[in-house]
Formats: C-alpha cells, structure tokens, sequence
C-alpha cells in the first residue's frame, strides 16, 4: 500500500516536471518565433507574448531605480532606505559584497550587497527575493561623470499571492527600518556662512560636539521641560500641517556668558539628531541674501543667531536710512517695515556703532523670515537666537508664536553643581557639597566657571582638591562681594550725613 502511494507521488512529480521543462521548450520556440515574423506583426507578437507569459509566470517584480524620476542627479529616496535596510539586514547572506566608507565611528568597513547579487528574506513566512542590478549605457560615450550613465536599482520579487502583505506591511517594515538606520548612520553637520566677494552660501564640517541633555547643568525640571517640548514638535509633522504652520519652533536662550547657551543648542542639535546651520547675520548683504540663505537650509536643521543683539548693525546705508525714518519707526509695533532698522533698544547702539559690518538686513526681512514666509518650503526647522542681554531686544522679535519658548540660562544652582561634579570628578556625593551649597545659594558664579575650577589642575589632583579649589574660589567671591556692599553701606550712610548736615 505504502510502495503504491511512492509510485504515485513519484509519478506526479514526474509529470510536473515534464510538463514544466516542456512549457519552458515552448516558450523559447514561441519566443524564437518572433525573428520569422514580417516587421508589422512583431510589436502584437511580443505583446501577447509577455501576456502570456506574465499570467504563466506566479512572481512579480518591483524595480527600485536609484535616481528619482524627477531629478537626474537626485537618489530616489525609496532606494536610499531599501539600500540602508539591505546593507544591515541581508549584507551576511550574500556572497558577492561590496565594500564602501567606513562606519560612523570610522572603525569599521561597511559592507553591502554588489550588484547582480541576490540574496532571499523571510518576513511572516512569506519569502522574498532581492536583487542589486546595474545597466550600463549602450553606445560609448565620453562623459565628464561617467558614474552618471550607470544606472542601479534593486529589484524585489514575491508570489503574487502575497502580493498584499509584501507591498504593504513588508514594504512599510523595509522603508521604515531603512529610514531610522539612514538617519542613525548620517552624519551631522554644522554649517556656517562664509562669504566670499562674489558668493554667498554654506560651509560646512563635521558636527561633533559631545554636550547633550544629561551633561547639561541646569534644573532638571527646566531640561525635561525643553525635552518634552522638543519630542512635541519632532513628532508634530501632522499637528502642524493641520494648523496650516510651518513646521518650525522659536528657542530664544538668553542669560549672562557662560551659562551653557551655545552648549544648550548643541545638546538639542544632539537630541534631535538635527544639523546645525549658524547664521552669521553680520556677513549677510542684505534681506535677498538672507532668503537665498535660508532656502539653501534643509529640514530637520537648527538655524543659529547668536547674539541676536550685536548681529545687525546700523552702519552704511541703514544708517543714513535711520536718520530719515528715525521719527517713524519710533515705538510703532508694526513689524513690517517701520521697525525694520530697531533691533535693539538705544542703550546698545553705542555698541553697534563699532561695528563695521556691511550688513543691509533689516530687522523686518529676518521677521519675514521667522513667520515662515521664506522657510514654508519644507520643514522641520527650529530657529534659536541667544543673547547676553533680553531685555534690549526688540519685543516684535521675540514675542511668543516666533520665539516659542524663552528659556533663561541662569547661574550655577546646586541642583547645577551636581551635575557638575558627576561630569568633572565622577562624584555625585562629598562632604563638601553641603558647603559649596550654602555658597551657590549667596553666589552668583556661571556655571563655565564653576566647571573651571573643578577642573583638575593636575594629574595628582584628587576629587578632594578639586572641591576644595571651587569652594576657595566662591568663598574669594563672596569676600569680594561683602566687601563691595560694606563700602555701598558706608557711602549711603557718608551721603545720608552729608544730606543731614546740609
Ligand atoms: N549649563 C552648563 N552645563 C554644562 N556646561 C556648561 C554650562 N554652562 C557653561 N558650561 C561650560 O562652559 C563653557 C562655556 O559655555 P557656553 O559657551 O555654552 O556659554 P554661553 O552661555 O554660550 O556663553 P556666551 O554668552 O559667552 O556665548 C562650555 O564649554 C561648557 O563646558
Ligand atoms: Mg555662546
């Protein structure tokens, strides 16, 4: 009984396989055809042919080409993650590799597939194929970017009956998967503005700066604050476009030097795995200049404008513009042009005055800018202005919906000074603390300088001298300081007698 049903099945196998190989000698005849048919007939030929063909054949074929449709020169983003997600998930299985850069960390080799490799994958138990291809151009041609004529693409293949789950829930997994590892992978930037006589545009290099929000010394409740605020806005793509917003949020940090501003942005750069882009307004030409640089920005991007009070002289042109609408911009709030020369209070022009830049930008073009007249082309952007000194600032610049959040950068606190310690001396208890505590509390001291003098002066230096060096700094400061309110107390009261006595 058993033998009976081998013979069967071996029989049926049989017959598959004769009818296949037979369907395939079909095919090639019926393909071969083709060459004997008049010129006129060919084109419906090869038609039906692939019909054929395609209603014989169960697989389908997605082609990803590299260069969007678009763009000639543009990488279709589709590939770019198909490429990510392949290079860390199927690179061990295939046999022909390729080798690249090297990694992030520049350690280590970074390996994909080469092309015409193929290598299958497995998700919910439906398998799938992909393949790396390349066509190079037909006719010979002399080219100044020969890559340019190359064209790759990957080419995924599945049954059509898993068509549902592999174009949405598979595809939805690769694209996904490949965007966080491109975005984990890239390398950061920070861009500056150097222009030279005749171009204005971004420079950049690698950014790097190591602060983030746990070195960061400050409030814990402050810090969360921001964070949370961050994450809101990182994921509020949806949010905004259902405001009819652009996609953009207004950080001004502002308090004495020294107090973690510039650090503060490139932990948030850090944070949001956001380029920099640090915009040095005094360079800028004029408000045309300003765009043109704005529009060069890409998203997920910090734009920077430190010491948004001294960024925007009053020299040249401006000035003599000054002097005429001196009358009209005086404490209008309308920000769209009669304010355009004010951007901070007259106490600080003084300041202004020595500063030679050209600069024509007025306060009003960097408005325009900030309401996101110029930056509604695509999004994700956060604009931080710093500055020493809040209140000259004009309110127009700052008021909230463009400066989002203000956020004081204040002197060294206790909860700081922890913070401190763990990141300096790797300690997080010591029985100086209470004493350094009891000082920060009467003390203003920066948090750079407290930073400062925990610093090791030497290799000898123990945690214990390096306490004791801030502990004898605050305690000179808090000499200073009384013997600064004993001399006041003594004037006021040498001005009291002098007042009494006539
Ligand atoms: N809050 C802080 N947390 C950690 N380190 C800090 C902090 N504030 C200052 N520092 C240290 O002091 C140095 C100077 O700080 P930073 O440049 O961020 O100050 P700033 O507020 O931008 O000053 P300025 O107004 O002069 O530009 C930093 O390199 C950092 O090491
Ligand atoms: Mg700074």
């Amino acid at each position: 009984m058993m033998l009976i049903k081998k013979r069967r099945e071996m029989e049926a196998l049989k017959l598959w396989t004769n009818l296949g190989s037979s369907l395939i000698a079909l095919m090639a005849a019926w393909t071969m055809l083709e060459k004997y048919l008049p010129e006129q007939l060919r084109g419906i030929f090869t038609q039906h042919t692939q019909k054929l063909f395609s209603f014989l054949n169960p697989y389908i074929k997605i082609r990803f080409p590299e260069l969007s449709g678009t763009s000639r020169y543009r990488r279709s983003e589709a590939y770019v993650m198909i490429h990510a997600y392949l290079t860390a998930h199927t690179s061990p299985a295939a046999k022909s590799l390729k080798a690249s850069d090297t990694s992030k960390d520049g350690r280590s080799l970074v390996l994909s597939m080469d092309e015409d490799e193929e290598v299958s994958h497995v998700f919910r138990g439906v398998k799938v194929w992909w393949a790396s291809r390349k066509t190079s151009p037909k006719a010979q041609s002399i080219s100044l970017y020969p890559e340019d004529d190359e064209k790759r693409f990957y080419v995924l293949t599945f049954h059509k009956r898993d068509r549902e789950l592999v174009v949405g829930e598979y595809m939805g997994h690769v694209l996904g998967e490949g965007r966080a590892i491109v975005a984990g992978n890239r390398q950061r930037k920070l861009y500056s503005n150097n222009p030279t006589r005749n171009w204005c545009g971004w420079s950049s290099v690698a950014f790097e700066h190591p602060a983030s929000f746990d070195t960061l010394a400050m409030p814990m409740k402050v810090k969360e604050g921001i964070k949370k605020d961050l994450v809101k806005f990182s994921q509020g793509k949806s949010y905004y476009a259902k405001i009819g917003k652009p996609w953009k949020r207004g950080y001004l940090l502002y308090g004495p030097p020294g107090t973690g501003k510039s650090t503060m942005i490139a932990a948030i750069a850090n944070f949001l795995n956001y380029d920099i882009y640090n915009l040095e307004l005094t360079t800028v030409k004029d408000n045309s200049e300003l765009i043109k640089l704005l529009l060069e920005t890409t998203g997920k991007s910090i734009i920077v404008i430190e010491d948004i009070d001294c960024s925007l002289d009053l020299t040249g042109q401006r000035k003599s513009e000054k002097k005429k609408n001196s009358e009209d911009d005086s404490d209008s709030d309308d920000d769209s042009g009669g304010k355009s020369n004010k951007i901070v209070s007259k106490s600080l022009k003084e300041k202004e005055k020595e500063n030679k830049s050209d600069s024509r930008v007025t306060l009003s073009g960097l408005l325009n800018f900030i309401d996101g007249i110029w930056s509604a082309c695509g999004g994700e952007r956060i604009i931080v202005f710093t500055t020493n000194y809040v209140d000259k600032l004009d309110p127009a610049l700052i008021r909230r919906g463009r400066m989002d959040m203000h956020i004081e950068m204040s002197y060294c606190c206790f909860e700081a000074f922890k913070i401190l310690a763990k990141n300096y001396l790797d300690i997080e208890e010591h029985s100086l603390f209470g004493r350094v505590k009891e000082l920060l509390r009467e003390i203003k001291m920066t948090p750079a300088n407290v930073a400062e003098n925990l610093l090791p002066k030497s290799v000898e230096d123990s945690e214990e001298k390096c306490l004791r060096n801030l502990v004898e700094a605050l305690e000179k400061v808090k000499e200073e300081e009384d013997g600064k309110l004993k001399i006041e107390k003594k004037e006021k009261q040498w001005q009291w007698i002098k007042s009494v006595l006539g």
